[in-house]
């Protein structure tokens, strides 16, 4: 198929061409398989979800889990999906996870977290151990993940915030079930602590919140505006601490030692990689691409944004910890110019080799050591990959 007949308007192609993108990636939309993630420990039905979705899953060689199937095939209404035993997400997305090298009972900040594929990946990987705090700053989306959590069973060990990534201060939680002055809650009892999370809040606990939140304003112990609790799990550590103890700010100094062990940052891009989210503009009208994606201001404004969650998410970050930066789209301006402008105001910040990408069908990026997927030599949704430590001063 030659590149000019393809259905992309002229503002479209033009942006992939002043960002020296090749437009050919878009003619393989429809080559680029489905992929999906079985839950672990549901390894042994594959044969059974293959036979009710009459499809072969192809096992993903370099991808522990995941699976590929034709782009048409549809698994939503399938009962593997319904009973959470299976997810869609793309095989490039489970190579920014894997990146992290996340190790059961890490401490986890997934900073742009909606609509939460990968963050359900990081809590399967971590399991009956260490807890994510997952941030987004659209409520709505963040809700969306919630449900996801909920019915993949995997919520427990998981606070969500709606918050800005490029402010958000807020301490891990494994720092915080020692920081709890004896005998507070003895001695005062309108300081509420957090009981199990519930979506239903009773009209009594409702009248009490409001006014434990008016008694927690005078006593300045809660942010005014901020982060916004909006789920923690049983498991997470939030159960039976009080609100100025949640809300406590992790300081520069404490953030060394007392950091995040991983950060994950996918932060908000042009998605210009992501073939099918392309597509879906035939249908949402070319307009909106154009207003949402190609708009200039709007591209400058994403990569002073990329930068700032980049440089917050590391703020967060221990030393020695892990943090992967990623986008979906392919230009060097979200990617390896971020980089390299990060770099340059982070001298603790260290690019690192992914090990677990020596039999990735990727190709390097711009800048060595970070990665690149694309549909045409990955056969996946296109992703940039940056690995980073901190180093101690
Ligand atoms: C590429 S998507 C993240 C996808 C997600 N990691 C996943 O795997 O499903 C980028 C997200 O960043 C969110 N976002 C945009 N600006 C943000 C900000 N300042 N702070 C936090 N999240 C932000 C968007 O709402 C969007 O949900």
């Amino acid at each position: 198929m030659d590149v000019e007949a393809l259905p992309l308007p002229d503002a479209f192609v033009n942006f992939l061409k002043e960002n020296g993108l090749d437009p050919s990636i878009y003619i393989s939309g429809d080559s680029v398989p489905r992929y999906i993630r079985v839950k672990p420990g549901f390894e042994g039905h594959v044969e059974e979800i293959a036979d009710e979705i009459k499809c072969k899953l192809h096992r993903v060689s370099w991808l522990p889990n995941f699976y590929y199937l034709p782009p048409e095939v549809r698994i939503a209404s399938s009962k593997a999906y319904k009973e959470g035993k299976i997810y869609g997400i793309d095989a490039a997305s489970g190579a920014a996870v894997t990146a992290l090298g996340i190790h059961p009972g890490d401490h986890v900040l997934d900073l742009c977290a909606a609509p939460g594929a990968k963050l359900c990946m990081i809590l399967e990987l971590l399991g009956n151990s260490g807890s994510v705090t997952g941030l987004d700053i659209a409520k709505h989306r963040l809700a969306a993940c919630r449900t996801l959590l909920q019915k993949y069973s995997l919520g427990d060990h998981c606070r969500l915030f709606v918050a800005d990534g490029s402010k958000f201060s807020l301490t891990p939680i494994r720092n915080l079930s020692n920081s709890r002055i004896d005998g507070e809650y003895n001695s005062d009892k309108r300081i509420e602590v957090y009981q199990g999370w519930t979506s239903r809040i009773p009209y009594k606990e409702r009248k009490r919140a409001i006014k434990a939140k008016e008694y927690n304003a005078s006593q300045l112990d809660s942010p005014a505006e901020g982060p916004e609790l909006i789920y923690y799990g049983r498991h997470s550590g939030v159960v039976g601490l009080s609100k100025r103890e949640v809300y406590q700010v992790l300081n520069q100094s404490d953030a060394i030692k007392y950091g995040y062990d991983k950060v994950l940052v996918d932060a908000e891009c042009t998605h210009d990689g992501s073939i099918k989210h392309i597509q879906k503009f035939e249908q949402w009208g070319w307009t909106t691409l154009e207003r949402r994606v190609l708009d200039a201001d709007r591209t400058n404004d994403l990569s002073i944004l990329q930068l700032q969650l980049l440089t917050n998410g590391f703020k967060l970050l221990k030393v020695g910890g892990s943090l992967v930066y990623s986008t979906c789209s392919l230009t060097v301006a979200q990617n390896e110019d971020v980089v390299q402008h990060f770099l340059s105001q982070n001298p603790t910040a260290d690019l690192l080799d992914i090990d677990a990408a020596s039999n990735w069908p990727c190709k390097l990026g711009g800048i060595p050591k970070t990665l690149r997927f694309d549909p045409l030599t990955s056969s996946t949704s296109g992703l940039f990959i940056a690995k980073f430590t901190k180093q101690g001063i």
